[in-house]
């Protein structure tokens, strides 16, 4: 017999549809919030508030509709209704603003916008195990973002923004001084290169990347005058060939991006270009077993669905260094989030 008391079990059977329903209500919000960077409306706010009338007009848009979704994210914070039918920008608003230490906006405008489809097409990728990204548009990411610049140059900007925490920490906690030369493989905007460059006189650096990503680094590169002569950049394909002779090579956020097969050509190229004793450090999530929270896991499956590739655990990390003729060392902590330093070295 269910000796359950029934308001009790209202109550359970309440709180897990709310539970479930709030999933539903943050991929609204998440649409608005998308809609909101689109149209600058934190960068058009952050001179004062503005009419909705003055924001339908910069904005090109019907005024009504701008008016329920700017009212829906003024409920949850993002914005405020601060008279009626005016709107002013909050503190939570900030990170949707351009160019603001913290800012968000270009990875809302990637996460949200370059890859909103493809997260569409989850259920493909889970019935298949294939790339959703690819399926929608006909190409990889990479290919993508090759043909189309702009959105490019706003991903690299994206990853950039997102990571100056990060590039601080690794900076911080891996001992680098040991090391004349470094080079970053897919370093693309140079800023973990300029953060441990900052942190280790002495030290010189190569941003390894595609060459519309590194044309722009050195234009970067040349205004950071304490580093400039210890940094310079270097174009190609690191499933072929990367330079050679480096003390070690470092590679932020890459090897997660591809499935075991192409994260061997990589971590192959690498291993072929080293010396005995060059250490390899990948800086990736290194997932946890069991059912533990971890940033990685969620990660995990938007690699599914963009790029194919898997956040690893340690076992994984070590049998890929193995095939590839590297020695797996250790894993470092970076204290911070999901990444971690999966640190190796050339037989
Ligand atoms: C996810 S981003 C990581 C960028 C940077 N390491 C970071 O953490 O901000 C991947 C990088 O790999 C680069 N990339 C992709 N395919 C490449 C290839 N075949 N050869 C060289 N670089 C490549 C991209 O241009 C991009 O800069």
């Amino acid at each position: 017999m269910d000796n359950t008391n029934p308001s009790t079990s209202a109550v359970a059977s309440r709180q897990q549809s709310e539970r479930i329903l709030k999933y539903i209500t943050n991929h609204w919000l998440s649409c608005c919030v998308y809609v909101s960077a689109r149209l600058n409306i934190a960068d058009i706010l952050s001179d004062g508030p503005k009419t909705i009338d003055e924001l339908a007009e910069i904005t090109a848009t019907h005024r009504p509709s701008l008016y329920r979704l700017l009212r829906t994210l003024a409920s949850d914070g993002i914005f405020e209704e601060s008279a009626p039918g005016t709107f002013s920008i909050t503190q939570a608003a900030t990170a949707l603003r351009g160019n603001v230490q913290g800012s968000l906006k270009a990875f809302v405008l990637a996460e949200l916008g370059d890859f909103y489809n493809p997260w569409g097409q989850l259920l493909y990728s889970v019935q298949t195990g294939k790339i959703a990204f690819d399926h929608y548009h006909g190409m990889n990411l990479w290919e993508y973002y090759k043909t189309h610049p702009e959105e490019g140059l706003n991903f690299m900007k994206a990853m950039t923004d997102l990571t100056q925490v990060m590039n601080q920490a690794v900076a911080e906690k891996y001992d680098f001084s040991t090391f004349k030369t470094l080079i970053d493989i897919g370093g693309g905007n140079g800023e973990l290169m300029f953060s441990v460059l900052k942190a280790t006189p002495g030290l010189n650096g190569i941003v390894f990347d595609e060459l519309y990503v590194v044309e722009q680094t050195a234009a970067r590169i040349k205004a950071i005058p304490d580093i400039a002569g210890r940094c310079s950049v270097a174009a190609g394909n690191f499933f072929e060939q990367v330079p050679p002779g480096a003390d070690a090579y470092m590679m932020k956020y890459i090897l997660h991006d591809w499935h075991d097969e192409d994260a061997l050509k990589i971590l192959r190229a690498c291993s072929n270009a080293m010396k005995t004793g060059s250490k390899i450090l990948a800086i990736d999530a290194v997932i946890p077993q069991g059912n533990l929270p971890h940033g990685g896991k969620l990660m995990d499956v938007n690699m599914l669905v963009v790029t194919g590739g898997y956040e690893r655990t340690k076992e994984e990390f070590s049998s890929l260094y193995e095939q590839a003729g590297l020695r797996f060392l250790r894993v470092v902590d970076i204290g911070l989030t999901e990444l971690s330093i999966v640190e190796g070295e050339k037989i």
